[in-house]
């Protein structure tokens, strides 16, 4: 059996590059640029008031100055003359600060009588001018590649980019196999359960920022399998659930072989999801999951992500760890890396006692793995150790 790194390195191999697209910024979120954007104009591009008040010359905001007051600049209004010694204007946050003008007093430290102004309070060391270029300057740059955030895009704007270039969104279609299997919703027959991580699966990767297609579930039967199998053509990565291991109705391997997949790798020292298979299936990728609800959103975390998120342009890297330090004592591993559902609360991170790779609801309640090496020996609380975070702390 081969190791967790290694069926990645495999799986970076086996898997395609997303060609370029270009969209504009309200369809980029999520998607990855994959090209530096450059500023097309600098941020503030005017020295710009931060404050409402009154301008005023630079070391004029003295308590008990008096000042004519000659005229109004507001955001998108400049004013155009030039301000001298003793005179101000009113001005807004967000207008072009005039010539002549050093220092925005705050409207609140002053009194005004007409067109007279008096500053009645004791103005800080702060001017209130927002500097032209303090965001950013022209010819800036935002680096690629990099998954484009809420605020990206705010920036982007920012810089005048109205489109960005990144790659195509990698679409994964999910064939779930089982004659057990019926979907939420319907009526089980008697030995029939839900298919349950297939949906797990579908929001991971459309929150990895690729497109899910989700395929009618495939029985235990060849020709059904192959039927599915041609409904996936056009998929970037086809990934089948269940049928992954050594028993008589799991036929996954020998149906993709049939159909011209060449296997990469089957079998994994991890726990769980130790069935993993991969392979190359036309100009997609395969990647067949072991059915184990928990091994295979496990093995979506381990594999499925940073494979979307290589297609798409961001580094080859495995699932980001952290250290945290161990909550309970823990007994010596085995020959499989054991990815144990856990819990991580400020830095500390305690194990479920239930580890059965079937059980959602321990999978729900976690939100971290705790990596065991393979043949590490028994763990005391208070020791350091590797974990993969599944989601934010709650
Ligand atoms: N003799 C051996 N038996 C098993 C081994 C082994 O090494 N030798 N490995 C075990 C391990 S580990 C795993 S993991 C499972 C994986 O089996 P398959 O990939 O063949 O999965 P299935 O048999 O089809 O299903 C396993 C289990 O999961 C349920 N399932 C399947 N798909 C779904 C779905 N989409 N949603 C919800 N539940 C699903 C299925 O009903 C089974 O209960 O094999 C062990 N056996
Ligand atoms: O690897 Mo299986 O995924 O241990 O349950």
């Amino acid at each position: 059996m081969i190791t967790v790194n290694e069926a990645l390195d495999h799986l970076f191999a086996l898997a395609p590059a997303m060609p370029r697209e270009t969209v504009p910024l309200l369809q980029a979120r999520g998607r990855v640029m994959i090209e530096d954007a450059v500023a097309r104009r600098s941020q503030p591009p005017f020295a710009a008031s931060a404050m409402d008040g009154y301008g005023v010359a630079a070391g004029a905001a003295q308590p008990g100055q008096s000042f004519d007051v000659i005229g109004e600049a507001s955001a998108g209004h400049g004013f155009a003359g030039v301000v001298g010694p003793a005179q101000s204007v009113r001005i807004f946050t967000g207008a072009p600060v005039p010539e002549g003008v050093g220092h925005v007093v705050l409207q609140e430290d002053c009194s005004r009588d007409g067109a007279r102004l008096t500053i009645t309070g004791t103005p800080g060391e702060g001017t209130n001018i927002r500097p032209a270029g303090g965001d950013f300057h022209e010819g800036d740059r935002l680096g690629a590649p990099r998954r484009l955030t809420p605020a990206d895009l705010a920036l982007l704007a920012s810089m005048n980019v109205a489109e960005v270039p990144v790659s195509r969104k990698p679409v994964v279609a999910l064939i779930s196999t089982g004659d057990e299997l019926v979907m939420p919703g319907e009526t089980p027959g008697p030995d029939q359960i839900i298919a349950s991580n297939t949906f797990g699966l579908h929001a991971l990767i459309e929150e990895a920022g690729a497109t899910a297609r989700l395929l009618p579930i495939a029985s235990d039967n060849a020709a059904s399998l192959a039927t599915a199998f041609e409904l996936a053509q056009g998929a970037d990565v086809v990934v089948t659930i269940g049928g992954a291991s050594v028993g008589d109705h799991d036929i996954v391997a020998r149906v993709a072989e049939e159909i011209g997949m060449e296997r990469a790798f089957y079998k994994i020292a991890m726990r769980p999801g130790k069935p993993l298979m991969a392979g190359r299936l036309g100009e997609a990728v395969m990647i067949g999951l072991p059915g184990n609800p928990v091994s295979a959103m496990v093995c979506g975390h381990l594999f499925l992500l940073p494979v979307l998120r290589a297609m798409m342009g961001l580094p080859a890297s495995p699932a980001p760890r952290i250290n945290a330090v161990l909550g309970a004592d823990v007994g010596a591993n085995g020959p499989r890396e054991h990815y144990m559902r856990a819990r991580l609360s400020g830095g500390v991170v305690t194990p479920f006692d239930r580890q059965d790779s079937s059980f959602l609801s321990i999978l729900s309640d976690a939100n971290a793995l705790l990596v065991r090496p393979i043949s590490d020996g028994p763990r005391k609380s208070g020791e350091t150790v590797e974990v993969v975070p599944l989601s934010r702390e709650s």
